[in-house]
């Protein structure tokens, strides 16, 4: 156990962070690192135990992956040379390792069973594994195929059409992926945009991905070319930050070079509704990815509504929002996200639980939350239910409690963001 009481402080946010490198784009940067032919570079590399997952997965195809803290160099022929892997293939926590490696084991044509932890056997893999089995892989798990433990068989793939039934970037990049190594063309067709680092990510590496209205289609016809890529700053990291700053008075705060990706800056258009005070500056875009400053400045909020289109470029900010709407005037409503019922753990029954226990007016609803701001929240205790985002959340929600805040334990946290208290401490002692 790793149980803390944070003190209450109402210590301002200020000064200036840079948060670790991007979870979503590390995994990619690793997986198409592996897969292309050559030699990648991958800087500011996220540490968190979930992209360390996926560099062990490929090592167990032997491909030679070294790491110097957030440098990683990957040297590959391509999948050609992959081999069998003698033992099982553990995914740990890490969700978007298991369902973008399954795209991967199904086009190879060997034999590979994987398995996850204790929060990630309980997720459905379905969602996967129904379109890849469509386009020719034999995949299975438990409890009739929905479940890791998995065992796949691959090889021989068909380009298929899939129009994705779930808002999920794990889905697509999944079937994508698949298409790498597919006869004809994969299209996967997607009705609100989801997060696009693997279209963007396959192009770069040199993948035959073409985009129109919401139309992704991916020809085998290229092998992929090693390159250099270098990863942003994790705005679902610099989220937990945004949100400190916009709740705690007086905070004047900014975090360099933060990915701003729209299908993923869903958390800075609704602090902004919610009338927090931001401003984005050094704007650059680098292997299609843009990424930049962010400036926020303490202002008074007000209740909004979050749902459609805009859940899925912040699904994983919803219970740091959550928190926010507890600090802000008026009504929350946070409809269509049921999504967040399968993430680490129920983060929406996580999320208003831990709230109410802090003393915050949260009701629970189907596929969402409601919430009641503007009172000051009491402390005590709350469960993380062993998710580094709502371990995150309850700790920043420390900064506007009048008592204790104890959580049970925090060590997920190294999940997505191994340095996260050390920079807490930074930036709310340099006021
Ligand atoms: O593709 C990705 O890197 C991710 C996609 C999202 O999951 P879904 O695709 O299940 O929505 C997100 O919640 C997860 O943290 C990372
Ligand atoms: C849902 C998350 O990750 P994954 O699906 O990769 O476990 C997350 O990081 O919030």
């Amino acid at each position: 156990m790793n149980e803390v009481a944070l003190k209450p402080t109402s210590s301002p946010l200020q000064g200036a962070l840079e948060v670790p490198g991007d979870k979503s784009i590390s995994h990619r940067a690793v997986m198409l690192g592996s897969l292309a032919k050559g030699k990648t570079s991958i800087t500011n590399f996220l540490t968190g135990e979930d992209c360390s997952r996926t560099i062990d997965a490929f090592r167990q195809f032997g491909i030679s992956i070294e790491q110097d803290g957030t440098t990683v160099t990957i040297e590959s022929n391509g999948p050609e040379d992959f081999q069998e892997p003698s033992e099982p293939i553990y995914f740990g926590n890490s969700g978007t390792t298991a369902r973008l490696m399954l795209g991967v084991l199904a086009g190879l044509p060997f034999f590979t069973a994987v398995y996850g932890d204790s929060s990630l056997v309980m997720r459905p893999m379905d969602r996967v594994t129904g379109p890849l089995k469509k386009m020719g892989a034999q995949l299975d798990g438990r409890s009739g195929g929905i479940y890791l433990p998995m065992a796949i068989r691959g090889g021989a793939l068909k380009g298929i059409n899939y129009t994705m039934p779930v808002k999920s970037a794990q889905v697509k990049s999944a079937v994508l992926l698949g298409g790498l190594f597919a006869d004809g063309t994969t299209r996967v067709i997607e009705e609100s945009a989801t997060r696009n680092h693997s279209e963007n990510m396959l192009r770069a590496f040199g993948a035959d991905i073409t985009e129109t209205n919401g139309e992704i289609r991916i020809t085998n016809k290229n092998a992929l070319t090693g390159m250099n890529v270098h990863v942003p700053g994790d705005i679902s990291s610099a989220a937990f930050f945004m949100t400190a700053a916009a709740i705690v008075p007086d905070s004047e705060l900014t975090l360099k070079n933060v990915g701003l990706n729209h299908s993923r800056s869903g958390i800075i258009d609704v602090l902004k509704q919610m009338g927090a005070s931001i401003s984005i500056s050094n704007v650059q875009t680098i292997g299609g990815e843009r990424q930049g400053d962010v400036s926020v400045v303490y202002q008074k909020l007000t209740g909004t509504i979050i749902d459609g289109d805009i859940i899925p470029r912040l699904i994983d900010e919803l219970p740091i929002i959550a928190l926010a709407a507890t600090q802000a005037e008026g009504t929350t409503v946070i409809r269509d996200a049921r999504e967040l019922r399968v993430k680490e753990t129920d983060r929406i029954k996580a999320t208003t639980d831990g709230l109410a226990n802090l003393g915050a007016n949260i009701e629970p609803t189907e596929d969402g939350m409601v919430i009641t701001g503007g009172a000051s929240l009491t402390g005590g205790k709350a469960e993380a239910y062993n998710d580094h985002r709502i371990a995150m959340m309850l700790a920043i929600a420390s900064l506007v409690t009048n008592d204790d805040v104890t959580i049970d334990d925090i060590s997920s946290i190294n999940i997505s963001y191994p340095g996260f208290f050390q920079d807490l401490q930074t930036v709310t002692n340099s006021a």
